[in-house]
């Protein structure tokens, strides 16, 4: 697209950035967090959704810096090209389309079962899965085929619909909200418990929580060269603002369920119907529970096309398909297909999808910007931004970024304590 802002004098407001980053952030990886979270439970999850909020700005900042020596539009490949040669860039476009497609997968897992789940509640039908799947993919894949303005569009309503949902059903939780259960006093604590085992295990889904990254070349874009402050400050009030909705979020659900009863929704497979049943069974009237089922849908449907936008446009431009109604219909399929045939057979991995595209991601959005930044301070001697990092601060969040996989090594290993 050849949108030229920043030659003009008048660059979009600051509005427009936050709303695209909040867009991306807040997510369908938020309905993991309580899953995930459960067991470090309430105060060990504040504390690391603090701390993983603070790397993922830093790194979101890094990006900033590197994308700051190209031209507005260069994406990922381009820097990753030009900075560190062509091992990375096919690394890092693996793990690209790899994000995308994983997450395009969780999303129709996640909206599909709370679409049959509302079939079922409120036509009184059931609607299985499967077919759920179907609709799914089929009513996502002709509108993003139709137009992808449509999808743009259609996004804006649903994030809008997503927000008012949100404070709706919230502002009714927030009275149900028992300071025993959240804080898993001793009363409902399961006995002889511990929450430091469960650490590792919480950080793939923090991190794909916090994920807008993908978007860095978007913002710049939007603000051009000239206003590196609005592209930095959208970015920051983002990551605030998730970093709080996050925590609003783990004490609604984790003050009303207690910990214990989290083992029968994660042995469900933790997937969003399960656990939106479960929140809804603590309200005596049936008017929540509506809201709720609004709120799952909503937020979930909108999380779809937003990351299906994103995963259209690379396999358009990774096959070389053009923009006509024939190639837009080979980009769909090639986008859907995969993750509905998937989704088909295993209609509930929505969590264990979301914890494999947060390993993925955390290559391209934790372990590579400060690659990129080391190789950028050399190359140029000069920066129109430079990221608040210094070389100790780099190489920390590498080591952090490794750490991650420690989980993959005790997972295969078998020795990664999960909370069940
Ligand atoms: N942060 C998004 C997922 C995402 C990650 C990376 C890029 C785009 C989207 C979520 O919570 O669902």
């Amino acid at each position: 697209m050849g949108i030229h802002i920043s030659g003009q004098n008048k660059s979009p407001g600051l509005t427009n950035g936050a709303m695209l980053v909040i867009a991306t952030v807040v997510g369908g990886g938020m309905f993991s967090l309580p899953i995930a979270m459960a067991g470090v439970w309430f105060t060990g999850a504040t504390i690391i959704l603090i701390l993983i909020a603070l790397m993922m700005l830093l790194t979101g900042l890094m990006l900033v810096e590197v994308n700051l020596h190209f031209e507005p539009g260069a994406s990922f490949n381009t820097f990753t090209l030009e900075l560190l040669g062509k091992k990375w860039n096919l690394l890092v476009g693996i793990a690209f389309g790899f994000v995308l497609y994983i997450l395009t997968y969780a999303y129709i897992s996640g909206s599909s079962a709370v679409l049959s789940q509302t079939v079922m509640k409120y036509a009184g039908y059931s609607f299985s899965s499967s077919l759920a799947v179907i609709v799914v993919s089929m009513l996502v894949g002709v509108i993003a085929w139709y137009s992808s303005l449509w999808v743009g569009r259609i996004t804006t309503v649903l994030i809008f619909g997503k927000f008012i949902a949100f404070f709706a059903t919230f502002s009714g939780m927030v009275s149900h909200i028992e300071i025993a259960k959240l804080l898993d006093s001793a009363s409902v604590a399961l006995q002889g418990t511990s929450y430091l085992p469960y650490v590792l295990m919480t950080l793939p889904f923090c991190i794909i929580s916090f994920g807008f990254h993908g978007n860095v070349p978007s913002l710049v874009k939007l603000y051009g060269k000239n206003n590196v402050r609005k592209i930095t400050l959208s970015i920051i009030i983002g990551t605030a603002f998730a970093v709080l909705l996050y925590i609003f979020w783990l004490a609604v659900t984790m003050g009303n369920i207690s910990r214990a009863e989290f083992s029968p929704i994660i042995a469900k497979g933790g997937n969003i119907d399960v656990f939106v049943e479960a929140i809804g069974g603590i309200f005596a009237s049936k008017h929540m529970g509506l809201i709720l089922t609004f709120f799952g849908n909503f937020a979930v449907a909108s999380s779809l096309l937003a990351a299906t936008l994103g995963l259209f446009d690379y396999i358009a431009d990774l096959f070389n398909f053009p923009n006509d109604r024939v190639g837009r219909f080979k980009t769909a399929v090639v986008t859907y297909l995969p993750p509905a045939v998937v989704c088909f057979f295993y209609p509930n991995g929505f969590v264990y999808a979301i914890g494999y595209a947060g390993l993925a991601f955390t290559i391209w959005s934790v372990i590579l910007p400060p690659f990129l930044v080391k190789s950028a301070r050399k190359r140029y001697s000069s920066a129109l931004y430079t990221a608040p990092c210094n070389n100790l601060v780099l190489n920390l969040i590498i080591v952090c970024g490794f750490i991650v996989y420690l989980t993959v090594i005790l997972d295969v290993l078998g020795w990664l304590p999960t909370f069940k």
